[in-house]
């Protein structure tokens, strides 16, 4: 996909994750906004995901990733955001469904649970599948919606 503003959060679990999928952004041209955390110093994951919820909400990022060590506390922080549609993936395919049916604008990654190539891989999917619309965007407006 084109070059867009990417944001990226993780706790102090996520952190070398984050910083490797932010090599990997970067060589691609991406625009980052990285919203910390900035070492592996521990922190509370509910912070960050809550940071990067509101980037996606006021628009300062299309998308974002987010990593924590299993991806779970920081989603559920993100998703508390109506703007945000984050998905917990683990492999390409529910990366690549996460973008087809769900229209997901934010994946979390565990980095306790998946090694840097798949992540790497599961951002690609995220990055370059498009929504599939037709019968799952309905579905998709009832999630902002309530
Ligand atoms: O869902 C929560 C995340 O996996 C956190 O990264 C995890 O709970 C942090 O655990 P700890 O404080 O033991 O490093």
């Amino acid at each position: 996909m084109s070059a867009q503003t990417i944001a990226l959060a993780s706790d102090h679990a996520g952190f070398d994750l984050k910083e490797h999928l932010k090599r990997e952004l970067q060589a691609a041209g991406h625009v980052i906004l990285d919203l910390g955390t900035s070492s592996t110093d521990s922190v509370d994951y509910p912070d960050f995901g809550t940071a990067l919820a509101g980037a996606i909400r006021d628009g300062r990022a299309g998308r974002g990733v987010l990593v924590c060590g299993t991806g779970i506390g920081i989603s559920i922080a993100a998703n508390r955001e109506p703007a945000v549609r984050a998905a917990v993936v683990h492999d390409v395919t529910s990366a690549r469904l996460a973008r087809q049916h769900n229209d997901a604008n934010v994946i979390a990654l565990g980095a306790r649970l998946v090694g840097p190539e798949v992540a790497k891989d599961c951002l690609r999917a995220f990055l370059e599948t498009p929504f599939e619309g037709g019968r799952h965007a309905a579905r998709v407006a009832k999630l902002s919606s309530r």
